[in-house]
């Protein structure tokens, strides 16, 4: 199957086979989109096959075509931070939030992560996979290409296995490329909050080897945080992690200065996510590390609090990533081009940062860069194709509006 895209007034995040592969944008190179005005793209049996400008097109065979003038065509989303999986939403505790209670006190109350593990721990594995297929259907239709899900609203094994199951299935049932992190260390249960070590080891010494079994999991989670799991006993669940094959990915540095990220690095992580408390000593550690600040504005802009400081990272040479973190609690949204306005307007990141970070940063915060992230031959054809646009910069402008025309996958 041959799918010739024609007149496409600007394609953005172009890499020619003879270019060396790019595999994240860092600093000052996040700056730049690369883009041909007035080209044409060929997609063979799903994977991208050629490209060039309409004055150079050669004849060619295809059976679809698409006439896609005034139009322009990007690499899909891909969002490497989501918790999509979850039973119910959580909208009495934002009005609680309206009414004051932060978001750590409704923890310490028995809400927020507890409250949805409850919900989770008596819905069926069939209704789960139902609600969270339509959630997938959803962002996919706001032009997300890849995505990663966590489990972490189970906290005992059965309702971590039922949701890692549930991941699988979705895997199984949508064309985007799903990756899939173990999360048990999330929050502590009731039952365990006096003796947290129990708890701890019941992940390392039962669900660890469960969800190993059945091949589960692609990645290791923490929420590495004050009130939640403290260095110790993340740099124990890393271990424990990686003896499986898990590489670590945790949430770092949300609401304080916890150390997360300096373990994340020694770890060796994928990824640190969050990044609302980051300083000199965080930036020391990311530099020089393959570990990818990831940044999830989303959720700052939900709970109002500080965000990410992106230009600090940006200006010290690092790449960033953008994620969603699409869950109930902290941001009941995986809309990508609503976080690219979020980006733009509150973190200050141009359009062409925010792009490179929702696209070949997001495609390595989840190893896929050799297959996602930018239009490159080879590469698959998880593509947007957006509504009459202009230029780059209109996407996240157009707040709160879905830029995507069709989703081609
Ligand atoms: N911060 C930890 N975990 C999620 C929120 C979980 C929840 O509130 O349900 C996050 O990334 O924001
Ligand atoms: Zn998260």
């Amino acid at each position: 199957m041959r799918t010739l895209i024609t007149d496409i007034s600007l394609l953005h995040q172009v890499e020619y086979a003879t270019d060396a592969p790019r595999t994240r944008v860092a600093g000052a190179d996040m700056a730049t989109v690369p883009m041909l005005e007035n080209a044409w793209l060929l997609t063979e049996n799903g994977l991208i096959h050629s490209f060039g400008t309409m004055a150079d097109m050669p004849d060619m065979h295809a059976d679809e075509t698409i006439d896609a003038t005034g139009r322009m065509v990007l690499p899909a989303w891909c969002d490497s931070h989501t918790h999509t999986v979850y039973a119910a939403p959580r909208d009495g505790e934002f009005v609680d939030r309206i009414k004051g209670i932060s978001y750590e006190e409704i923890a310490r109350r028995g809400g927020g992560i507890l409250n949805s593990a409850r919900k989770l721990n008596t819905m069926s594995e069939d209704e789960l996979y139902e609600q969270s297929l339509e959630r997938l259907h959803k962002v996919m239709a706001q032009g997300t290409g890849a995505i990663e899900i966590k489990s972490g609203y189970g906290l005992c094994l059965e309702g971590e296995l039922k949701m890692l199951r549930v991941i699988r299935r979705l895997r199984e049932s949508v064309p985007i490329p799903v990756k899939a992190s173990f999360l048990a260390a999330h929050a502590y249960p009731q039952e365990y909050k006096q003796n947290k070590e129990a708890y701890v080891d019941l992940i390392i010494n039962t669900m660890l080897p469960a969800v190993a079994a059945e091949g589960l999991a692609d990645y290791m989670d923490v929420f590495c945080e004050e009130g939640f799991f403290g260095v110790p006993e993340t740099e124990r669940l890393l271990e424990a992690g990686w003896k499986y094959g898990l590489k670590p990915k945790i949430h770092a540095n949300q609401l304080h200065y916890s150390g997360g990220v300096q373990t994340g690095v020694k770890h060796n992580a994928l990824s640190v996510d969050h990044l609302e408390c980051v300083g000199d000593a965080e930036i020391a550690a990311l530099m020089g590390s393959s570990t990818m600040p990831v940044l999830l504005p989303g959720a700052a802009f939900f709970l109002g609090i500080q965000y990410q400081p992106a230009r600090r990272i940006i200006d010290a040479g690092l790449p960033v990533c953008l994620a969603s973190d699409h869950n109930p609690g902290s941001c009941p949204s995986g809309n990508v081009p609503l976080l690219l306005t979020i980006a733009c307007t509150q973190l200050k990141m141009t359009p062409e940062e925010a792009v490179n970070a929702v696209t070949i940063n997001g495609a390595a915060a989840m190893e896929l860069e050799r297959e996602m992230g930018s239009i490159r031959p080879g590469k698959r054809a998880n593509l947007i194709l957006t509504n009459k646009m202009h230029s780059l910069a209109y996407i996240p402008y157009d707040h709160g509006n879905n830029p995507v025309y069709r989703h081609i996958i």
